[in-house]
């Protein structure tokens, strides 16, 4: 065979299955992340103890190797077939190439034939606990030899702190995500979708907050659903339950993203209006009064038709309070509209 084609043939040697080793490498979600003084720090350490110039942590990518840290050597990726840690992960634990440029493989990559005319390479696989070889931790040297023993071991050992590194990043963002996930369960209110009570309140104090530093309006709605009880005692339990998810749908689609819209409590849900005077918060009360009453909701065969009372309470821009005398303000508005015969604004 000419020497061409066989380095051409062993130029893309790929291990068996290597989509799924690819798949295992993406699942850490690790590549094209920001370098990090961890993985750098290990690199440095395996060049020191080796006793050599270069090292990387080089993690094999379908197409690329993409180099998490290196030691004397740039950041960035290389094509995989121009990479020695492309043979790093075709299965054996450790590849060493005592001169890249006697080596079928090696001779005419290109940091072997250009600078920095690579000529000794010793890499350790970097293998999941799933066990595919993900990349390797590799030292280079310009000049050919060979590892000792002992620098062998300390490279594996290296090799499998930088493994452990990989490990831990993934289950500190697998940590992360889930502690999100809490976070919105401990602040949402399952049934409507909207900002449970404590986190409506936790919001309506930073608002009252910022309004004051930054003199601005804040308005707030209180928002009851009207003979609820007459929803619950004439179509059911499960029917009322219903008509307050759509009512937070209905809610969360028609304020404004910076609008903080909650379940104060039952059937009585409250909207938070950051930097919205009085006249403006009446306005929507009234859009949201007229959407409320149009809205359909159906419990089996029947139309179950829901009204909404709604009370505005707002703070002008020089008179800000605190968060329980607008919340008053908008109670005592909806009473008013309670008392002005339901389904209206008072404000
Ligand atoms: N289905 C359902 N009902 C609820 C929920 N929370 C509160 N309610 C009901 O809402 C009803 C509120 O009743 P009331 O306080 O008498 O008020 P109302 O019937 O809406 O009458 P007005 O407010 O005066 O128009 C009660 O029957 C509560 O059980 C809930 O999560 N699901």
């Amino acid at each position: 065979m000419p020497a061409a084609q066989k380095i051409h043939i062993l130029g893309v040697a790929r291990p068996p299955a290597d989509q799924f080793r690819v798949a295992a490498l993406q699942r850490y979600k690790i590549l094209d992340t920001p370098p990090c003084d961890d993985f750098s720090f290990l690199a440095e350490l395996a060049a020191k103890l080796c006793g050599v110039p270069y090292a990387a942590v080089a993690l094999v990518d379908a197409e690329r190797v993409w180099l998490k840290a290196g030691h004397g050597l740039p950041l960035g990726s290389v094509p995989r077939q121009d990479s020695y840690c492309a043979l790093a992960v075709l299965g054996e634990a450790a590849t060493e190439i005592a001169d890249l440029s006697a080596d079928y493989r090696t001779a005419h990559l290109p940091l072997t034939v250009g600078a920095p005319h690579m000529r000794m390479y010793s890499g350790v696989a970097l293998t999941s606990p799933d066990g595919f070889q993900i990349g390797s931790l590799c030292v280079m040297d310009s000049r050919p030899g060979a590892l000792d023993e002992e620098q062998r071991r300390t490279l594996a050992r290296l090799g499998r702190q930088v493994m452990a590194l990989i490990e831990l990043r993934a289950n500190q963002r697998t940590l992360d995500s889930s502690q999100r996930e809490l976070e919105q369960l401990a602040l949402g209110d399952e049934l409507t979708g909207l900002h449970n009570r404590r986190s409506l309140l936790q919001r309506l104090q930073f608002e009252v907050a910022r309004a004051k530093r930054f003199r601005t309006p804040l308005s707030a709605l209180m928002i009851d659903l009207d003979d609820f009880k007459g929803v619950n005692d004439g179509y059911g339990h499960a029917a009322g339950d219903m008509v307050l998810a759509n009512v937070g749908r209905l809610l969360r689609e028609s304020v404004r993203v910076i609008d903080i819209a909650g379940r104060y409590g039952g059937e009585v849900l409250c909207v938070v209006l950051p930097n919205t005077p009085r006249e403006g918060a009446g306005k929507l009360a009234e859009t949201l009064r007229a959407k409320l009453a149009a809205q359909l909701h159906t419990a089996g065969a029947r139309v179950v038709e829901v009204t909404a009372s709604i009370g505005v309470g707002a703070f002008d821009h020089m008179g800000i309070a605190d968060a329980e005398s607008l919340l008053r303000q908008a109670d005592e508005a909806l009473r008013r509209a309670k008392d002005g015969g339901r389904n209206r604004v008072a404000s």
